[in-house]
């Protein structure tokens, strides 16, 4: 019966041709060095027997894999992993108190995908985030080539999450090359990552889109289908030994969902990847391509096992599938019926549980002690020196790279208590990738239209409304308000433009940092060079358009105020940064960003002079209030003079006929001198930085 559905379900003459007569699988158009992934388990035994139906079936699906295999050349050999089984037993895990898997097991072998299925709510990506060591157990076991799940292990595992986290201003050609960069070691030469970039691209279809956006809701980029493959793109340029994604299916129409799930099973037979999707409701073609099932009903198993047994399984117990049904379909419905019926199931698959055909990898769990499978590569050992690299098989090398770059990990103060890792690449090319990235993703939004417009339209406002003012004791307050405004100004626009843009850059942030691509402190230090640029231009340009508007004095005044000028917009930014990090509610980050910088302006020294004896401290909190003295300081001793009136104000004005630039000060209250300001200023910038800094490495972590 399984055999005529299959067929029915194929449909296609290409199905038909017969497989090679003398090969128990069929005859594959496979990359020679990955032939061994599927004849030879890297580990443990072929435990389970494959039963007629299954055999056709997998023959007839090869073969249809085959048909493309011609797209999909071999990875570049200095990236391949190795292959990794992956077997979890006994996994019981409660969340927010309640027990949400019990007693789960599951084996899925390099080359095999396996589906998680179950109605909705029944744990499925609970147990992805398990599988990827997001989550703690509370008792079972995950193993990797039956090594603990450790740090060194998560490494080599890729976690597509169901939303699709970019930055939605790159394209996505400029996307998958930064996270090649990123990701790739630095032994791999910049043409060969991007030689693989390409390969990746052709694998997953996406040539005709690689310069299209990503995009978001405001901006038009990818639709959701090729947003969803670029997704798995990303990840698959790690080229990860297990693959877990949640629900890669969904929101995909069937065509778009049968071709994802054709390519990521030839994904795994051709290069010997492990691969665990869960997914909701599959038509019975992309049923029928995953190897293995895990069925959950409430968070037990229903069923752990190969696909083409799972119908077999449920007739045993006197559920029988209709001809011709879905028997994806059947099985869901099957897990939703009464009580009676999920107990009976669940009964069933824990009777399966110890019979002989259970594999014997998920009856008796043990770890070995090695880091690597030795007998996968017997020279491993006999090489000593990096330079006789060359002369191994490209396999060999790899895995030599793989063996010391663990080894020469071993002091790092990353480590884990069994396994050790490395970063990818050094802090040297993260920084770099980074700083470029940030830039490229930053100038859109930083350097907008409708910034430029805002930019030159104020700087125009500004320089004619205080055009050419003289200088004289009349004019001293619209001097003073032209600072006052531009250095508050500027304040306001930077501290919030990096409220409202980290919240969005953390989403992909914290993806990056959860699967170990760079260190915290390279991403930290490149966004701030990388922002610099775009920071300080708009500032510039409005400075460069309003204060010759208003008198150009000399050269020195006019970039030592633009000094101080991007001085206080800077340390803005990092205000603006530190409460964006720490508050991970907008609603309140704009509420303490509005008080602060509000009183900051209030005690900045120009809206009000006369401030009570008991909140004069306050001033020396606000940053304004030095970049404004500052530029005071600048403005009225090195420019032209200032005037008295002849009903002047100043008691200095009795005995000369320029107002004395420190009399100008004093008269708004106690002030400091230009070098004071300055290093107060500077330390406003450490300060915040590194309490920003804190606050991602301590307190934001991703879980
Ligand atoms: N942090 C949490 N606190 C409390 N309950 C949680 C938490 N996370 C998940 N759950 C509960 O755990 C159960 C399983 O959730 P999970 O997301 O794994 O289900 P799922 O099978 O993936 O669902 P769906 O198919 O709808 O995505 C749900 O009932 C959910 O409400």
């Amino acid at each position: 019966m399984i055999i005529s559905k299959d067929l029915f379900l194929l449909g296609d003459q290409d199905y038909l041709r017969l497989p090679n007569k003398d090969s128990t699988r069929p005859s594959m158009i496979r990359p020679k060095t990955n032939q061994r992934y599927l004849s030879k388990p890297i580990l443990g035994r072929e435990t389970e027997s494959e039963t007629e139906p299954c055999r056709l079936q997998n023959m007839l699906y090869s073969l249809r894999l085959d048909s493309t295999a011609a797209h999909f050349p071999c990875l570049i050999p200095e990236s391949r992993q190795m292959p990794v089984s992956l077997a979890f037993r006994g996994l019981t895990v409660t969340v927010g108190g309640r027990q949400i898997l019990r007693d789960i097991d599951g084996l899925v072998r390099p080359g095999q995908v396996m589906a998680v299925m179950g109605p909705s709510g029944c744990g499925k990506t609970t147990l992805l985030n398990c599988l990827s060591g997001r989550l703690q157990l509370d008792s079972g076991e995950i193993s990797l080539n039956r090594e603990a799940l450790c740090k060194r292990w998560k490494r080599k595992i890729c976690y597509v999450l169901q939303q699709d986290i970019f930055f939605p201003d790159l394209t996505l050609r400029q996307t998958l090359e930064y996270t090649a960069r990123l990701r790739l070691p630095d032994t791999m030469a910049h043409t060969q990552k991007m030689q693989y970039v390409d390969h990746i691209i052709d694998v997953l279809e996406l040539r005709s889109c690689q310069d299209t956006i990503i995009g978001d809701y405001l901006k038009r980029g990818l639709s959701g289908g090729e947003k969803k493959r670029a997704n798995i793109a990303c990840e698959l340029l790690t080229n990860p030994s297990l693959m877990l994604l949640d629900e890669p299916t969904s929101g995909l129409d069937s065509h778009a969902a049968y071709n994802l799930m054709t390519t990521l099973k030839r994904y795994a037979m051709t290069e010997g990847k492990a691969v665990v999707v869960t997914l909701h409701q599959p038509s019975s073609q992309i049923f029928h391509l995953c190897d293995k099932l895990l069925l959950l009903c409430g968070g037990q198993t229903a069923y752990q096992g190969e696909t083409c047994r799972v119908v077999d399984f449920f007739s045993n117990i006197g559920l029988h599938i209709m001809p011709h049904y879905n028997p994806a379909d059947f099985i869901l419905e099957q897990v939703k019926r009464s009580e009676e019926v999920q107990q009976k199931i669940i009964a069933a698959a824990a009777a399966a549980r110890v019979s002989k055909e259970y594999p014997a990898e998920l009856q008796e769990f043990m770890y070995i002690p090695e880091k690597l499978d030795v007998t996968y590569s017997p020279h491993i050992e006999k090489v000593t020196n990096p330079e006789d690299l060359s002369s191994l098989d490209p396999d060999v090398r790899r895995l030599w790279i793989d063996t010391n770059s663990h080894a020469s990990s071993s002091s790092s103060e990353t480590s884990d208590t069994e396994c050790y890792f490395a970063w990818p690449t050094s802090f040297w090319t993260q920084f770099k990738v980074l700083s470029q990235r940030n830039f490229q993703e930053a100038r859109p939004r930083m350097l907008s239209k409708l910034n430029w417009v805002q930019t030159i339209g104020l700087g125009m406002l500004a320089g004619l409304l205080w055009f050419q003012l003289e200088r004289r004791e009349e004019a001293l307050h619209d001097i003073q308000g032209w600072m006052f405004f531009s250095t508050t100004y500027w304040m306001l626009f930077a501290h919030f433009g990096a409220l409202s843009s980290f919240p969005p850059e953390r989403d992909v942030i914290n993806k990056e940092r959860r699967s170990g691509a760079y260190r915290l402190s390279a991403y930290y230090l490149a966004k701030m060079a990388g922002e610099l640029p775009l920071t300080v231009t708009l500032p510039a340009i409005y400075h460069l358009i309003s204060y010759p508007m208003l008198g150009f004095h000399s050269p020195v005044v006019f970039f030592t105020l633009l000094a101080f000028l991007l001085l206080n917009t800077i340390v803005a930014q990092s205000v603006g940064f530190f409460i964006g990090a720490a508050c991970m509610d907008m609603q309140l980050s704009i509420t303490i960003s509005a008080l602060y910088t509000l009183s900051t302006q209030l005690f900045g020294g120009y809206l009000a002079t006369n401030i009570p004896a008991w909140l004069t401290w306050m001033r020396y909190l606000s940053m304004v209030h030095y970049a404004y003295q500052n530029m005071q300081i600048i403005e009225f001793s090195k420019g032209l003079p200032i005037m008295c009136s002849h009903q002047s104000k100043f008691d200095e004005c009795s005995e000369s006929a320029v107002i004395p630039p420190t009399a100008i000060l004093e008269a708004q209250g106690p002030h400091m001198p230009l070098w004071i300001n300055t290093c107060v200023l500077m330390a406003f910038f450490l300060v915040f930085r590194l309490l920003g800094y804190f606050v991602l490495r301590y307190f934001r972590t991703p879980k």
